[in-house]
Formats: C-alpha cells, sequence, structure tokens
C-alpha cells in the first residue's frame, strides 16, 4: 500500500518506519526542514530503541522516503495519516493549528480520487468529523474523503516494540469502506483490533491516558497515608498489583506523573468534560494531586536538612522517565521551581544521562547541569532521585559517601533499596516507606510468602 505520514515526532517517525517495514511504501514530510535533513541522515531526536535501524532499513529498502512540506507522494498515497502535534494549554484547550495546516496542504486540486485521512494525533472528540467537512468543503464530491480515527498508544522509550506488539489497535471510522482499508494496513500485525465509531476512538485515547494518571495519583496518595500510618507503601502497592482486577502496573509512587501526554491528555479530558455537562470529577482530581507532589518533596528534604538556602542539594535525574531526554511537562521542572521558590539561595546541581544541548536550554536559570552523577554530587548536602535511570540506581552507598558532603537521599522513585544503604550509613527516604526494616522481625519464608 502507499502511504503517507505527515509529522516526524516520534509517533509519526515511527508510524512510518513501522509501516514501511511491514512492506508498505511510506512517505514520511514534517514542516520542520532540519528535522527531515537529520532524520534522513540517520541522527534522530529521539532516543528510541531500534528506531535508527528500522529507518535504516526503510531506507535502504527503498521503502521509506522522507521530505518537507507537500508533495506528489502525498498525492499518491492511499491513506495519509496524520501525526502532527497536538499541544494543550494549561486550561485543557487542545489546539489544533498543527492539524488543520497540515489537513489544508493536502491535495491543493481535486483529481476525484476517493481519499482516506487517519488521524493517529490526540484530538478533542469530534475532530475526525469536523476534519472531514473541512475538506470536502474544499474538495468537489466526486472523488470524497473520509476521515478515521486511529489513535495512538505507544509509550516513549519503548515506541518500537508498542508499533509493532500494540496492546491494542483501535480503529474509528464511519464507513465500510474505511474500515476495511484500515484493516488492511494492520492485518500484518498480530494485535487485537477495535472497530469503533470515530467519536468512540477519540474518546477512548483521552479516557486511557486520564485512567493511567488516575492510577499513579491513587498510588501517591496512598503512599501519603502509608506514611501517616506507619505503612508501607511497596508492599501496599505490590499487594493491591497481585490482585487481577487492579493490576500491578502504573502503581509506582514518587515525584508523580509527566511528559508530553498524560499530563495534557487529563486535562484535556475534564475541560471536554465539562464542556460536555458530563464532568470528570476523578480526572481532576488525579491532576490536583500530581500538583502537590513537588510541595511535599520540599517538606521531606526540608524535615531532612535544615538551612536549605545555603545549601547545595543534587538532583539525579531529570527526563519525565528514563530511556528519554523528553522534558516536556517533567516532574523535574516543578520540583525546581518549588525548590527555588522556598529557598532562594539554594544551589541545584542536576544531572541526567540524556542531558543534551535541547535539555540544557529547558532548564531554569541558576540550575547546574553536569557530565555526570559523580560531579553533581560532589559536595552535595542532600540529593534527590527525580528519574529512575538504571545508571543512577546503580550508585553505590560507598560513592554517595565518599562524594557528598551529607549522604542525605531523598528517593523520588522508590527506586532505591533504602534499607540496605541506611545500614551503610546513609540517610535514604523513600516515598510512602517505613524509616527503616522492621529490627529482629525475619522476613516470612512460609508456603504463602
Ligand atoms: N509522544 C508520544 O509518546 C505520543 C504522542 N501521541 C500524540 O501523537 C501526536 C504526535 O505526538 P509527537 O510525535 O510526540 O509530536 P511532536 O510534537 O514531537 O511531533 C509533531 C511533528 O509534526 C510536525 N508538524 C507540525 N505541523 C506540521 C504540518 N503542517 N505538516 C507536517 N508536519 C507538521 C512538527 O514539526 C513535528 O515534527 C500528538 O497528538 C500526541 O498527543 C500519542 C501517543 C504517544
Ligand atoms: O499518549 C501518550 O503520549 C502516551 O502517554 C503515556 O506514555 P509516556 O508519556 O511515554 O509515559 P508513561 O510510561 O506512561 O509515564 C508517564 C509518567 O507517569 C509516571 N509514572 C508511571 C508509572 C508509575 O507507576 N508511576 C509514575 O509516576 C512516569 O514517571 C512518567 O512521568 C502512555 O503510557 C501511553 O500509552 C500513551 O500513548
Amino acid at each position: 500500500m502507499k502511504i503517507a505520514v505527515v509529522g516526524a515526532g516520534i509517533v509519526g517517525l515511527t508510524t512510518a518506519a513501522g509501516f514501511a517495514d511491514l512492506g508498505h511504501q511510506v512517505y514520511c514530510s514534517d514542516t520542520d526542514g532540519d528535522k527531515i535533513e537529520r532524520i534522513e541522515n540517520g541522527v534522530l531526536p529521539y532516543l528510541e530503541p531500534g528506531l535508527a535501524e528500522l529507518v535504516k532499513r526503510g531506507q535502504e529498502g527503498g521503502r521509506l522516503a522522507f521530505g518537507v512540506g507537500a508533495s506528489t507522494a502525498i498525492g499518491e498515497a492511499e491513506i495519509v495519516i496524520l501525526a502532527v502535534g497536538t499541544p494543550a494549554t494549561d486550561d485543557g484547550e487542545i489546539l489544533l493549528a498543527q492539524l488543520w495546516e497540515a489537513a489544508d496542504m493536502l491535495w491543493p486540486r481535486a483529481d476525484g480520487m476517493r481519499r482516506l485521512i487517519a488521524v493517529k494525533s490526540t484530538v478533542p472528540v469530534g475532530t475526525a468529523e469536523r476534519l472531514e467537512a473541512r475538506i470536502r468543503a474544499r474538495l468537489p464530491a466526486e472523488g470524497g474523503v473520509d476521515v478515521v480515527s486511529v489513535p495512538e498508544f505507544l509509550r516513549e522509550g519503548f515506541a518500537v516494540r508498542d508499533f509493532f506488539e500494540p496492546s491494542r489497535v483501535v480503529i474509528g471510522s464511519a464507513t465500510h469502506e474505511a474500515a476495511e482499508l484500515m484493516d488492511r494496513l494492520y492485518r500484518r500485525l498480530s494485535a487485537t483490533v477495535v472497530h469503533t465509531d470515530r467519536r468512540s476512538a477519540e474518546l477512548a485515547k483521552l479516557a486511557s491516558n486520564a485512567a493511567l494518571a488516575i492510577k499513579i495519583s491513587y498510588a501517591n496518595e496512598m503512599a501519603a497515608l502509608s506514611e501517616q500510618t506507619g505503612a508501607d507503601y511497596p508492599d501496599i502497592a505490590r499487594i493491591l498489583g497481585l490482585d487481577p482486577r487492579i493490576g500491578p502496573h502504573f502503581l509506582g509512587a514518587g515525584l508523580g506523573f509527566g511528559g508530553s501526554c498524560l499530563p495534557k491528555d487529563t486535562r484535556a479530558l475534564v475541560r471536554l468534560a465539562s464542556e460536555a455537562g458530563a464532568p470528570q470529577t476523578v480526572a481532576s482530581a488525579a491532576i490536583r494531586a500530581n500538583a502537590v507532589l513537588p510541595q511535599r518533596m520540599a517538606r521531606k528534604l526540608e524535615a531532612a536538612l535544615s538551612g536549605l538556602s545555603r545549601r547545595r542539594v543534587a538532583l539525579l535525574g531529570l527526563a519525565f522517565k528514563p530511556g528519554t531526554a523528553d522534558l516536556r511537562e517533567a516532574p523535574s521542572l516543578r520540583l525546581i521551581a518549588e525548590l527555588k521558590k522556598r529557598y532562594p539561595g539554594i544551589s541545584l546541581a542536576a544531572y541526567d544521562p540524556a542531558v543534551d544541548i535541547a535539555m540544557k536550554r529547558q532548564l531554569p536559570a541558576g540550575v547546574g547541569l553536569y557530565g555526570s552523577a559523580e560531579e553533581a554530587l560532589r559536595g552535595a548536602d542532600a540529593a534527590i532521585v527525580v528519574t529512575e535511570w538504571p545508571e543512577i540506581r546503580k550508585i553505590s552507598a560507598e560513592d554517595y559517601k565518599s562524594w557528598m558532603s551529607r549522604p542525605i537521599i531523598l528517593d523520588g522513585r522508590n527506586c532505591l533499596d533504602a534499607h540496605a544503604l541506611n545500614a551503610q550509613g546513609m540517610v535514604c527516604i523513600g516515598v510512602g516507606r517505613l524509616p527503616a526494616a522492621p529490627q529482629g522481625i525475619p522476613a516470612y519464608q512460609g508456603r504463602h510468602a
């Protein structure tokens, strides 16, 4: 099949390279000429395992080509997949300017062919219908256009894996022909395909991300309650997760959810719901619960160390999660703002294994960015683990003790063995954790353990 993908962000590029690998002829375009040039030369702007190899394979096999803006390749495509950005304002309005701009550049002239547009970008409910009406108004009816909604569920850092082994493929369509064509496109993946209408597909995407956000906020509030009542949240999370109706995923407490989509899509759902007269109070509460986490961490730091305006505090990790260099809505940025507001003279020394120039530019002034954990930790009075990178998890008690002025670690991702570190003379404080291992109570090794 001939396919065009518009937008070469993580979603667009993975989709383009993935379908090329499945044997389709794919043209991927973006308005950002520099980005396209870098991609064509094998320098990908994203840290996605396997993506560079996938792109290279597609290019070498002659099945994947790139370009800037409109092209005849788009005109010849049976399916045009729109994967442009859809950022949201602070109050949850999803901005569709990129989508309209992309749609308006498609097929400047009517040529009698019937077209199919698949919207992969995350959009408000009703967007596929609006897009179809917009294009129909521009092109005479002889050929016609179908717009389908195929929301994307990939995770950053697992984009390639999620393309080939998606948890589900959702196809929201209004005609039989469109549903069938999309079905043919996805046939080579052994995924569960859910066919539905376009509005349900659009809402399902927002609902999925909001459900994840709600689960994380529940975890964080439960962790706070564990601290107040002397219970151990990681044990509670394990016990909850063993119930298949609850499931073990997304129960990790710490600094909360960030990234380019969970916060934005949850805000978008809340706004959409209030406009539709069906308020999503649970999703709203999840946003509020997430927003207070940097304050909670600052209070913990204050309880562990006095005189913070004169102290040097290391931040281990900045990315919104490990495996990416992405700082969009990263909890690290909210934490930095909170610490600088509360303790004006505080010295912040940050390190992230994925640090790059782009990341450097996004950091507020006054945050030192170092090339290694050792440099950030040298002379620090305390450290906060912000992102659970494997390399950060591996730092030993010996290293912490020899590099830092005071070996105080606040584990904002519960990724360290606090009890083991504390037994080696450190002060390691997790989230929702007991301050020390229960004394003299050996772990029960019975048949139910
Ligand atoms: N990043 C992620 O992990 C996921 C993102 N999504 C959704 O997928 C969409 C894309 O996300 P990302 O790839 O992260 O976005 P992104 O913002 O990184 O990339 C979008 C790309 O579209 C390009 N673009 C903008 N206007 C254009 C136009 N008129 N013609 C051609 N290209 C144009 C931009 O230059 C940019 O390269 C968003 O709606 C997002 O919410 C969905 C699931 C996962
Ligand atoms: O729409 C999107 O863009 C994507 O958003 C998320 O994917 P992603 O943003 O890559 O990251 P996640 O792995 O979901 O993590 C999001 C945030 O939640 C935090 N998190 C995750 C899990 C957990 O238990 N606790 C927790 O605080 C992470 O640290 C991170 O800040 C969803 O998982 C994808 O399915 C979806 O396609």
